[in-house]
């Protein structure tokens, strides 16, 4: 397995690889890789014959008071992992490769309505950097397939219009959320969490658990829900960020008819910021 850090090495070897005539999947990460990652990785081996991970700490997407300078960063420890599970190329680029002329230059990518509300709403200009970053991912790599998690829901729900209105040709799928054995979803950023916040934190799962069973037996009283999540939430320690029920297609408040709705969920613990989401169908 070969590590590159700038782009001319990258599509140095990725040209070779097409002129075998292979295909290539993606995997985008931050690093850091847990499970969670390696289910991705695996799932693209599953798609495609080469397999490029890229790992990359965006600025683009971190707001102002967020963790860019904290976020961990374990290359060796990711490259190892990324052996084992068979991935063939790591793009681990500096913010300079990316990004030669800084971020307030830079081109943007927007996409509406489904990057609204939710975490776009808590972490304004988020989707636009991951929306930009990904959109770069797709244009350097030019993937076949390229696989994300759907931990990060809204940001699937956001790569998927996104590469549908910029017609790239790439297929994104989707991969379910790996959890701790008491139901956490794995995440890098529960390495923040102090021993007591992490005896805490599977309650965000339960808390969706309980309202998607809820739902199942065909409670339509959306709002009252969400309430009762939120203060189950509170009572144990978190301050919740928001607790939405939608539509799973469109991200939009749900609605009795929905066939498929979606609970999406994000809370604090202490200073970490948790995500995690449950569908049913009814
Ligand atoms: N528990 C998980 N199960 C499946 N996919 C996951 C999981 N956690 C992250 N992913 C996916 O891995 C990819 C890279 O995510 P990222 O590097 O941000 O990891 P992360 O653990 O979610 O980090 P963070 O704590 O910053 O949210 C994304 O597509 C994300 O949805
Ligand atoms: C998709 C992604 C790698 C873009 O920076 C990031 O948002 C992530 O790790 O989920
Ligand atoms: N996993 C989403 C990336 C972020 O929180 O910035």
């Amino acid at each position: 397995m070969r590590t590159v850090h700038s782009l001319k090495e990258l599509r140095t070897i990725l040209r070779g690889y097409r002129q075998q005539g292979k295909t290539i999947g993606l995997v985008p990460t931050m690093g850091n890789l847990h499970d969670g990652h390696i289910s991705l990785v695996r799932k693209a081996t599953e798609a495609a014959d080469v397999v490029v991970t890229s790992i990359f700490v965006n600025p683009m997407q971190f707001g102002a008071n967020e963790d860019l300078d904290t976020y961990p960063r374990t290359l060796a420890d990711d490259q190892e992992k990324l052996r084992l599970a068979g991935n063939t190329l790591v793009f681990a680029p500096t913010a300079e490769e990316i990004y030669p002329e800084g971020l307030a230059r830079q081109t943007r990518v927007v996409v509406p309505e489904v990057s609204e509300g939710h975490c776009g709403a808590s972490r304004p200009g988020h989707f636009e950097g991951v929306a930009t970053v990904v959109s770069m991912l797709f244009n350097m790599v030019q993937p076949d397939f390229a696989v994300f998690g759907e931990k990060d829901f809204q940001q699937l729900a956001v790569i998927r219009k996104m590469a549908r209105d910029l017609l790239i040709p790439v297929e994104v799928i989707g991969a379910p959320t790996v959890r701790e054995a008491d139901g956490l979803a794995k995440s890098s950023r529960n390495g923040y969490l102090s021993e007591e916040e992490r005896a805490i934190a599977p309650t965000l799962y339960r808390a969706l658990e309980t309202t998607v069973a809820e739902l199942a037996s065909g409670r339509t009283d959306f709002e009252a829900l969400e309430t009762e999540a939120q203060q189950t939430l509170t009572g144990a320690g978190f301050r919740p960020d928001y607790f939405n029920i939608v539509n799973s297609q469109t991200l939009k408040p749900a609605t009795a008819e929905d066939p498929e709705l979606t609970v999406l969920a994000a809370a604090f613990l202490g200073t970490t910021r948790l995500i995690d989401n449950l569908s049913v169908r009814r």
